[in-house]
């Protein structure tokens, strides 16, 4: 079932939540919520599953118009937190809850719901522990049940309010992994909540990006990576360096490393600030003179300030000249091998990837 959302705002007193919301999630898409807490992402999720009264504003499911329908006709599975289960009932019965509470309406007799436990447990790989007690299970399998408690009832759509929060990071990172795939081969619309930036990026098929109640930018995991629309989201999404840099008669200049500008349009005179990624940048151990096709000469000169090797990765701390802090560089152990990069080297870095914003404004993307 495909989701609408149009206008939707709401306020808690004098506290406007959720300004002007407005997506769509199509069929069999795995959306993620992703932003900072506190930005109305619970609000949101909970107005989709109907638990929260809309002020304003439309959400549809399909064709269907559901704003003011109650939780119940939704036909939605619901994800918490925690993973609220009932302690005091088996795995087995826990997943057959939902099931019994609805077998009047969906005339199921106990041998139905039985099979249906029996294939939910196989579905989220829990088939050995249907006996067994919500205490007697790790994190990770305590939010499986929750999972196939949520698809008991065959829900048209699946909602994940921060589901692996309460799980270490070994474990969160499995699940989501399990996730992903489990979503693949269900393929129910579903839409997680998570201020994971990581997560967000590693699950969801479209992550809707959300900062003090507004949506800052919708796209693809990619598209909201390498083309940030906002200074926010270029920050928000992973590590950032900031380059303060000018445009001059349609040249960018960022220290030495200039690039034209002109194959875009014509720009004003101005100060600009420019995000790079630390794996977005090459460095070399001596100057090169090349002017490359796309533009761009010249390089910025640094001075290796510290670096420190983590596997395959080394992390360079580099210190700019006319740059008020210091940037970081991540380059593979191999090349680090090869260059003999020491603390103290002077290195020339090309950025690969720059997005240059003017008062908070994308006005550039470039390769
Ligand atoms: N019932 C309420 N009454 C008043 N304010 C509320 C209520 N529920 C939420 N808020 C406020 O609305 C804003 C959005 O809350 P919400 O829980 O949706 O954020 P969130 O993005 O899910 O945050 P988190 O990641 O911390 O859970 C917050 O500032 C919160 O304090």
């Amino acid at each position: 079932m495909g989701i609408m959302v149009q206008n939707l705002s709401k306020d808690f007193g004098d506290f406007n939540a959720l300004k002007n919301i407005n997506f769509t999630i199509e069929q069999g898409e795995f959306a993620a919520l992703l932003g900072p807490s506190g930005c109305g992402k619970t609000t949101l999720l909970r107005m989709i599953a109907g638990l929260e009264a809309t002020m304003a504003g439309e959400i549809y499911f399909d064709q269907q118009n559901v704003t003011h329908q109650s939780a119940q006709l939704r036909d939605i599975g619901f994800v918490f937190q925690n993973y609220a289960l009932f302690r005091h009932m088996t795995v087995a019965k826990n997943i057959a809850f939902g099931l019994r509470i609805k077998a009047s309406v969906f005339k199921r007799d106990s041998l139905t719901i039985n099979r249906r436990v029996k294939e939910l447990l196989e579905l989220v790989q829990l088939e050995t522990l249907a006996d067994r007690y919500p205490d007697q299970l790790s994190g990770g399998q305590r939010q499986r049940v929750a999972l196939a408690r949520a698809l008991a009832t065959k829900p048209k759509v699946l909602l994940l309010d921060e589901p692996f929060s309460a799980l270490d990071a070994k474990v969160r990172k499995d699940l989501r992994r399990w996730l992903r795939n489990f979503h693949h081969d269900i393929n129910v619309t579903s839409i997680f909540v998570t201020h994971d930036q990581e997560e967000a990026l590693e699950v969801a098929d479209k992550i809707i990006l959300m900062n003090q109640g507004k949506i800052e930018q919708i796209g693809t995991p990619e598209q909201v990576y390498k083309k940030p629309q906002t200074a926010f989201v270029a920050h928000f999404l992973g590590d950032v360096n900031l380059l303060h840099g000018y445009i001059e008669r349609n040249q960018l200049h960022i220290g030495d490393f200039k690039q034209d500008m002109s194959t875009q349009g014509s720009w004003a005179d101005q100060v600009t600030i420019a995000y790079v990624r630390p794996h977005e940048i090459a460095v070399f151990k001596s100057l090169s003179l090349r002017h490359d096709s796309n533009g761009s000469s010249g390089q910025l000169v640094a001075k290796i300030m510290r670096l420190h090797t983590a596997g395959p990765t080394v992390f360079l701390e580099l210190s700019l000249a006319h740059q008020p802090k210091p940037i970081d560089v991540s380059i593979p152990f191999s090349q680090y091998q090869q260059n003999h990069f020491m603390v103290g080297d002077i290195v020339y870095l090309q950025p690969l990837l720059l997005n240059i914003f003017v008062q908070d404004e994308l006005i550039e993307f470039m390769i």
